[in-house]
């Protein structure tokens, strides 16, 4: 059979244009691209599938957030979706016995594994960074759990650099969160939405975060809380502060009167005006039990409870005036607690005010001083926040944003300090 010239060039069409497609969709998923194994050459033209992996070692828990992007080489990378898992207790939990973290660990890359394919896991970053529990602990015991882990994430099929395992400084934890959540809400790519700032209340830890609108924030700040940074192009100057032995679980122990990693002698306990009267309980901090027993007051629960906890506070944070005009988004234990109070739905989030953590802290505290709840604790902590709210200057009317996700995406430092690492990856490539 003669086959014409017309059909020939029908043939020769339809197969260089399979080739084309086939050629996309190998860059697009990752597969035979140049970048196979090295940062160094990527393809300009093409977006390009890739992921980072970050572990975040808080004071209460570890978790691991997998990012997946998608990049052309002149854009910012954009974000694909996260994949989050958490486990507890946090790392410092095994100060005594490091060894003691490696199942937890292989656990949490296990989920890497699964998600991530085969044939990016060399390229692919694998990063930890360690907050207010290993910051709190003695030097010694901190660095001897990172180097457990960095022999276990050495040991992976991941991309290890040298610096893959640290404990963050408190300023780049608070930044990192302030990018993220700016990203989320698009303002960071979009210079007609308005920066927000953000709270974070950790265990060990907590930050304030936010894009200055006035000259004088910048002028008048203390020294420390005021950093300059490059990402993206773009330089921002942030008041920024980390306030260590401020998270929820250190001021507990501060408001009870105990000290980090000092255990109680025999017989001792600790008494304090922010539980139920008679009312005693063993707690557990950084592996530590203290003993702590609720103690009679001449004045209402929530009162005396307010008194102490801002004589704890008293002189250790800076007020900051413009924060009174600026939108706040928070999270952590600020969001867990609102759940818990039920001022927001423990799925959706919500807006609350400082008044309304306050009312909630009075109605909790009320109902403290004639029987202890599920949660003793709760009077405590929800006075700590209306406390901590006021030393930083916010008003009683100040309404801000509780939020868990945003776009199905963790509110935490993670996805901002990915970021930053991707963005210092390409700045040495360029
Ligand atoms: O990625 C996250 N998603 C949801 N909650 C988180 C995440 N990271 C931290 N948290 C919350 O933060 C609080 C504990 O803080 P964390 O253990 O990180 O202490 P630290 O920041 O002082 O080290 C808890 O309320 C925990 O649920
Ligand atoms: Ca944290």
């Amino acid at each position: 059979m003669k086959i014409s010239k017309l059909t020939w060039a029908f043939i020769f069409c339809a197969f260089i244009v399979t080739y084309i497609a086939y050629l996309t969709w190998r860059r697009g998923t990752g597969l035979g691209t140049e970048d196979e194994g090295s940062y160094h050459s990527a393809s300009d033209k093409f977006a390009q599938i890739f992921y980072g992996i970050m572990f975040d070692a808080g004071s209460t828990g570890t978790r691991i957030h997998i990012f997946k992007f998608t990049h052309t080489a002149k854009d910012t990378p954009k974000l694909v979706y996260e994949i989050f898992r958490a486990l507890k207790p946090g790392l410092s939990a095994y100060a005594d016995d490091p060894d003691k973290c490696t199942q937890g660990i292989l656990q949490l890359l296990e989920v890497a594994k699964q998600e991530i394919p085969s044939n990016l896991w060399k390229v692919t970053p694998l990063v930890l960074k360690a907050t207010a529990g290993l910051r709190l602990l003695p030097g010694e015991k901190a660095q001897n759990l990172l180097n457990k882990v960095k022999g276990i994430f050495k040991a992976s099929p991941f991309y290890v650099g040298d610096d893959c395992v640290t404990i963050m400084n408190g300023t780049d934890e608070g930044i990192s969160a302030w990018i993220t959540v700016n990203f989320l809400t698009g303002s960071l790519n979009n210079s007609e939405k308005k920066l927000v700032g953000m709270l974070d209340l950790g265990g060990g830890s907590t930050q304030i975060t936010f894009h200055p609108d006035d000259e004088k924030t910048l002028q008048s700040s203390p020294e420390g809380y005021i950093t300059s940074f490059q990402m993206f192009n773009t330089t921002y100057s942030l008041y920024s502060y980390s306030y260590l032995g401020l998270g929820l679980m250190s001021a507990r122990l501060k408001i009870l009167g105990g000290f980090e990693g000092q255990p109680l002698k025999e017989g001792e306990e600790l008494l304090t005006p922010c539980l139920s009267p008679g009312f005693q309980i063993e707690w557990q901090h950084a592996k530590i039990t203290y003993k702590v027993k609720g103690q009679k007051a001449g004045e209402p629960l929530f009162e005396s409870c307010f008194n102490k906890v801002e004589k704890m506070l008293y002189n250790k944070v800076h007020k900051a005036k413009e924060i009174m005009d600026l939108e706040f988004y928070a999270f952590s234990y600020y969001y867990d607690l609102a759940a818990e109070a039920d001022l927001i739905d423990a799925e959706k989030g919500g807006r609350i005010s400082v008044e309304d953590f306050e009312i909630a802290a009075k109605n909790v505290c009320k109902r403290t001083e004639d029987v202890a709840g599920h949660n003793p604790f709760l009077c405590m902590d929800l006075v700590y926040i209306c406390a901590l709210l006021k030393e930083f200057g916010f008003p009683k009317n100040k309404v801000f944003q509780l939020a868990r996700k945003i776009n199905d995406v963790e509110t935490s430092w993670a996805l901002g300090a990915t970021f930053h690492y991707i963005d210092s990856i390409n700045r040495l490539r360029y």
